[in-house]
């Protein structure tokens, strides 16, 4: 499905690659979560894959479309789960959501009730018609997810979607993820969160200093360390315990 050869990228201002001779494969209806310390070029990577950004080198291809030949029909299968919330304080929930749906050629009663569902479903309908600017930071985060899946992408990118927000949200949201992987979308998603990757994914990779350094289903990355007991070991065991402060 997602099929990356030997991708790099240098941003124009750093002295080093952030992401360097990267070669990965990711299989249809994966829920599969990228890993590594901060800097390790997980944005970077997931970046170029949603085009945000371009490699330096290499290239990738999703579902067998490039950005090069298929960009309008790789905008279609995609969806894009940015770090940042994406939304326009001053409007409601709904309003937000029917612009956002409105960017992919929804309108009228299918995306009125695709989103009054993703609302029920996430437990937000009650806020339908308040504005973003009084929302929690959790309540934001389900808005900007309902907001990259009102057009049902096929694949969906997402960039700590669980970062501060509480248990009882981060919850709301894993199962969420879990029932659209059910109906058939592959999930893409970067995670400091090694016991929530554990559990929820079926596949991860650890990224370090923008390379690949291992990956396979959590419980054989486990059980192939011998010290490990959880996946925060083989983690730490992979990337060392020292901290990776930078400016
Ligand atoms: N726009 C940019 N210009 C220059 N360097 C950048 C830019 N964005 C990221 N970097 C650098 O690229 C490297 C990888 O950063 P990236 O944000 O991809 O890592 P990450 O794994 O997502 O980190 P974190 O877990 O902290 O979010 C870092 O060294 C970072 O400083």
């Amino acid at each position: 499905m997602i099929q990356i050869e030997q991708i790099s990228k240098k941003y124009k201002t750093a002295e080093n690659y952030s992401v360097s001779n990267l070669d990965l494969f990711i299989a249809e209806n994966e829920i599969f979560g990228l890993l590594g310390p901060n800097g390790a070029g997980k944005t970077t990577l997931i970046s170029l894959l949603c085009s945000l950004i371009k490699p330096t080198s290499g290239s990738f291809s999703i579902d067998g479309l490039t950005y090069q030949k298929n960009k309008n029909q790789l905008k279609q299968l995609i969806g894009i789960v940015p770090q940042e919330y994406a939304l326009y304080p001053t409007l409601t929930a709904f309003e937000n959501l029917s612009y956002f749906g409105s960017m992919y050629g929804l309108k009228g009663k299918s995306l009125e009730t695709k989103i009054n569902s993703a609302l029920e479903h996430l437990g937000l309908l009650a806020f339908a018609n308040k504005n973003i600017e009084t929302f929690s930071g959790g309540m934001k985060r389900r808005i900007n997810l309902i907001a990259s899946i009102l057009h049902e992408p096929k694949v969906l990118f997402l960039d700590e979607p669980t970062v501060g927000v509480d248990v009882q949200s981060k919850n709301v949201i894993i199962e969420f993820l879990q029932d659209l992987n059910k109906k058939g979308t592959t999930i893409i998603y970067t995670s400091h969160h090694l016991n929530e990757a554990e559990s929820f994914c079926t596949k991860v990779a650890i990224i370090d200093h923008g390379k690949l350094i291992i990956e396979g289903k959590p419980h054989e990355l486990i059980s192939n360390y011998k010290e490990a007991h959880n996946l925060e070991d083989v983690f730490l065991s992979l990337t060392g315990k020292g901290l990776r402060d930078h400016a």
